[in-house]
């Protein structure tokens, strides 16, 4: 969905979760050398401090796991560079393997980051964003969130229930003017994906090889440019692209018959 409407960078307070590394830092690089007000969290403080200082960011330590320790950090932040006009969301871990080899635990460990993490981000910053009638969430999905990867069943659902909560969220957010927008990445080049890759099955490596990796820093570019763009969906590869419109041929075209209907049934005028 393309819709007109300018993000005026050196204006605005793009924070960014996970910031210290991997996607994250290079979104938060691009949106500083556009001049933009940048605040980066993450759990260690070297890491966010080398990363932040050299592009200018402000940081703060917080786990996405905590709800109430991330909203204080959120708080501070905003305190000090003003209210946050784009989160992006990026914390997240891919723990592969096959399904009956992959501790409980992990399934539920990669559901608290990769999901609730979002979850618990986008809700320390939403209650200003519609407050003020403007701001953009970009939550990180996956292209194995849109399909079956073998070797993901831990981690591939999380990243279906990120693109899932993008959808709901925005018929609450985006009449009060916020926008709501999911990046897909592909495997990127990261600190995270050389860790991922040690522990890959055969199988993941295989079909994985269909797409190759990506820099973190054209996934930052593509993040930046659907920011600009109002985009709901954000996608650097074209696998990724034929993904993100096959899977989602229905939703926009009941868009406007589930937006009108609940208007109605909240009394809203048109
Ligand atoms: N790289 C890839 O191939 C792909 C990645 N993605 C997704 O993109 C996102 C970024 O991935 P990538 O750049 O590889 O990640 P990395 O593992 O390289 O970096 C993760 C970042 O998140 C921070 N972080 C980890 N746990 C927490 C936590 N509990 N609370 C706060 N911060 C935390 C880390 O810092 P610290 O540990 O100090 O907290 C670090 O800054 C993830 O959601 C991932 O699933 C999607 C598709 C492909
Ligand atoms: C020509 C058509 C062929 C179709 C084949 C389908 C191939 C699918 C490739 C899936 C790649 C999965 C990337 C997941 C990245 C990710 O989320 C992790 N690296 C997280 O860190």
């Amino acid at each position: 969905m393309r819709r007109k409407r300018r993000i005026d960078w050196p204006h605005a307070h793009v924070l960014v979760t996970g910031g210290s590394q991997g996607i994250g830092a290079a979104v938060a690089r691009a949106a500083a050398a556009r001049g933009a007000t940048v605040s980066i969290l993450a759990r260690g403080e070297e890491l966010l401090r080398a990363t932040a200082e050299p592009m200018g960011a402000n940081w703060a330590v917080a786990d996405v796991t905590d709800p109430a320790g991330l909203s204080r950090a959120v708080e501070q932040l905003e305190a000090r560079s003003g209210p946050c006009d784009v989160l992006v969301a990026c914390v997240g871990t891919a723990l592969p393997g096959r399904f009956l080899e992959v501790p409980v635990e992990e399934f539920e460990s990669q559901m608290r980051l990769n999901y609730l993490g979002a979850v618990h981000a986008a809700r320390a910053v939403l209650p200003g964003m519609v407050a003020r009638g403007r701001g953009t969430v970009v939550l990180t999905s996956s292209t194995a969130g849109l399909i079956g990867v073998v070797g993901y069943s831990g981690y591939a659902p999380t990243k279906a229930a990120v693109h899932e909560l993008a959808h709901c969220l925005r018929y609450e957010v985006q009449p009060a003017g916020v926008t709501v927008a999911v990046l897909y990445p592909p495997d990127t080049d990261t600190p995270g994906l050389a860790v991922e890759n040690t522990r890959k099955p055969p199988e993941t490596v295989a079909v994985s090889g269909a797409v190759a990796p990506v820099s973190a820093d054209k996934v930052a570019a593509a993040v930046l440019k659907g920011i600009e763009q109002g985009r709901h969906h954000i996608s650097v590869d074209p696998l990724t692209r034929v993904l993100v419109r096959a899977g989602g041929i229905a939703e926009p075209l009941l868009r406007p018959f589930l937006a009108r209907t609940i208007r109605r049934s909240l009394g809203t005028p048109g």
